[in-house]
């Protein structure tokens, strides 16, 4: 049995996915007037402000329908709930399955206000229930015995959870799959993510063993040879090419365009804003422009020596190359 105010959110979630999600969803056509300026194969072309500001419509609606439904249950202040839950959003970078997945149990939890809001804080760092309880303790700063016996307490609770999963798991595919569109850039290997402060960009370079780092930017006031070397050198990012090496960048202020060859061979742009990390994996072929504002600062990570050798399309050294025969196969697998 699902107690009323969990029934009520499960329905609330059903509405806003029926009612809403389709009208936030874009055609996926680029308005933006720089791209009068290029020629493309295909119109095949997501514009990632667009998707952005989707995402931060569907996390807002999400927030309110989770508000009212944990002020429902628990009897609290739904505006504090709110400002709680968009402070979890902004600190967890998306984390939407761990966040719904949080919301399906606190739905059902019969814990304090305080103990459960340190719960599903914790959950959306963990991403779903924890592993390691000394670490959440640390983030949530209750003692780990306390947590093991409240996550205990949520998961006799659960009963048939197994079954609530599986809806939220569907709701955040097709969140996922129809606005941020961040399975088609997986399936080209592209890792995309937004974050707030460089700290979360040090976890992912720790994570795959990058030791090194500098910073570039792109901006005619600043450029080292001024305007033309300037000129020359986006000319060479903009010829389609690919890197021997993973690409990994991170934008720090201003914009700009990095463009990527799906599994069609079509073009998809990222437009990447501050705080928007990409990686492009060794072996794609990819671009980079900037756009009217003319200017970017930008965070580039490398495993060793700082190193960019771009192989030009069309080239034998690209086409044979070691990471473009290793690209293929790890996308024809996928
Ligand atoms: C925003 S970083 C400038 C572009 C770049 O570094 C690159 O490697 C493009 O392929
Ligand atoms: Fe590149
Ligand atoms: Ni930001």
């Amino acid at each position: 049995m699902h107690p009323a105010g969990y029934r009520a959110g499960r329905e609330m979630s059903k509405r806003m996915r029926m009612d809403t999600v389709p009208d936030l969803v874009s055609d996926n056509s680029d308005t933006d007037d720089d791209m009068s300026n290029y020629t493309y194969e295909s119109a095949y072309v997501h514009n990632y402000t667009e998707i952005n500001s989707e995402r931060t419509q569907i996390l807002n609606l999400v927030v309110q329908i989770v508000s009212e439904t944990i002020s429902l249950r628990h009897g609290t202040s739904q505006a504090s709930l709110q400002r709680f839950i968009q402070r979890i959003l902004e600190r967890s970078g998306m984390g939407m399955t761990g966040f719904l997945r949080g919301i399906a149990i606190l739905q059902r939890s019969t814990s304090s206000e305080g103990i459960f809001q340190q719960i599903l804080y914790s959950m959306m760092l963990s991403n779903g229930l924890p592993q390691d309880y000394n670490g959440w303790s640390r983030i949530s700063g209750i003692s780990s015995n306390r947590l093991q016996a409240e996550v205990h307490a949520f998961a006799s609770q659960l009963g048939d959870l197994a079954v609530d999963d599986e809806q939220v798991w569907k709701l955040n595919q097709s969140i996922k799959s129809e606005v941020l569109n961040l399975e088609q850039l997986e399936k080209i290997g592209v890792f995309y993510r937004h974050f707030e402060t460089v700290e979360e960009v040090d976890v992912v370079a720790k994570e795959r063993n990058y030791k090194n780092r500098d910073e570039i930017v792109l901006s005619e006031a600043t450029f080292p040879g001024g305007p033309q070397a300037l000129q020359a050198k986006l000319e060479v990012f903009y010829k389609e090419h690919l890197h021997e090496d993973e690409e990994i960048r991170y934008i720090l202020d201003g914009e700009g365009y990095f463009d990527v060859r799906d599994d069609n061979d079509r073009w998809i742009r990222a437009k990447l804003t501050k705080g928007d990390l990409l990686i492009l994996p060794a072996g794609i072929y990819h671009r980079f422009t900037l756009s009217s504002s003319k200017y970017v600062k930008a965070l580039r990570l490398f495993k060793d020596e700082p190193k960019w050798v771009a192989l030009d399309r069309g080239t034998d050294q690209a086409e044979s190359s070691f990471s473009r025969t290793e690209y293929l196969r790890s996308v024809s697998v996928n």
